[in-house]
């Protein structure tokens, strides 16, 4: 796969006015969610609720793919048509998530590091022959007390940098995800500094195993306070210092960054994507990759009645596509 091939798919994915919609919840995360609005979790109504989101009529206008899970890539429509095939014949790139989830680093309580390297090669060929294009891995970090730690970073950002060079070898864009949690009563000054040294070491993990910019994309958290401090950020807060700390830390060579939302509320999400937009121009496309930001007015909708809501919850799906690809332009609200 040239260079050439995977910078076309990475700019993309971050086209002007479109994002991504993030439906790869592992089966444990996508029960927590049906739990909380009580769905029976079976690989049904899984792929049920995934159909809905897909298909959402005239959400392609804003989306530019969305990333699924291992189980959602091998589903299709009820009508037969493969997720993926759905997904090309209407103008979205399929991507899926990768990492094989999080486990507790070991000597260091606390703290977090993602495993899915092994045998991963052999994954991606797969994936890719399913239609795949773009691959997505997500490494946790914890604010607290003493962490997180220069082992824990490290740790992440070397996996991180493997896996990016994988999915470029097999032809996939890495979607490289390096998240902060909003978990934590910590100020918005340490996110910052936390944030700044995570992104400082992924580049350099990066670098050292000969991961082409060009054709990575980033999916960063954003500066914020975290959930329990007393002092909450403004929307132009988080967008100046969210802004500040990926331009001393990101290269301007990059195609392309896409935010998680972290559990911020859908209209938080989509105003800050908005405002930093609205002080551009920026070295690069910003854009959207939210899962619960853009999903979860639709599975309240759906989960209070299936048949009778189907077509609300997929116009809500229209609306937070349509107000987060706006916001990626700078022009939400207006
Ligand atoms: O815990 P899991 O199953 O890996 O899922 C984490 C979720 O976090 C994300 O990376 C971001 O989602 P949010 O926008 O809801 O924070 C999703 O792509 C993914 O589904």
């Amino acid at each position: 796969m040239s260079i050439e091939q995977l910078a076309e798919t990475a700019r993309a994915m971050v086209a002007p006015g479109k994002g991504i919609i993030a439906i790869d919840e592992s089966s444990a995360t996508c029960k927590k969610r049906f739990d909380g609005v009580g769905i029976d979790c079976t690989e049904e109504s899984r792929r049920a609720y995934r159909e809905l989101l897909l298909t959402a009529p005239n959400a392609n206008q804003y989306l530019s793919g969305a990333i699924l899970f291992d189980e959602t890539l091998r589903q299709s429509t009820k009508d037969g048509v493969p997720f993926a095939k759905y997904m090309l014949d209407n103008g979205m790139i399929p991507g899926i998530k990768v990492d094989k989830g999080t486990v507790p680093l070991a000597g260091f309580p606390g703290e977090l590091v993602t495993e899915g390297l092994d045998g991963l090669r052999d994954r991606l060929k797969e994936y890719y022959k399913l239609g795949a294009r773009f691959a997505k891995w997500r490494a946790v970090i914890t604010i607290g007390d003493d962490i997180p730690s220069g082992t824990c970073i490290e740790a992440n950002s070397h996996a991180l940098a493997r896996y990016a060079a994988l999915c470029q070898e097999q032809g996939l864009v890495p979607m490289v995800e390096p998240e902060v949690l909003m978990d934590g009563d910590h100020d918005i000054g340490t996110c910052y500094e936390v944030t700044e040294v995570v992104l400082r070491s992924l580049f350099d993990a990066l670098y050292n195993q000969s991961v082409m910019l060009e054709g990575t994309i980033l999916k960063a958290s954003m500066v914020v306070p975290g959930k329990g401090c007393a002092e909450q950020a403004t929307v132009e807060e988080v967008a100046e210092s969210t802004l500040m700390c990926l331009k001393s830390a990101v290269p301007a060579i990059l195609p392309g960054i896409v935010f998680l939302s972290g559990g911020q509320s859908d209209e938080d999400a989509t105003a800050h994507l908005d405002a930093m937009n609205r002080m551009g121009p920026n070295p690069w496309p910003l854009s959207f990759s939210y899962g619960r930001a853009m999903q979860q007015a639709a599975l309240k909708l759906w989960a209070a009645d299936m048949t009778g809501n189907y077509a609300k919850a997929q116009q809500t799906v229209f609306e937070r596509a349509k107000a987060n690809g706006l916001a990626a332009l700078g022009q939400w609200g207006e």
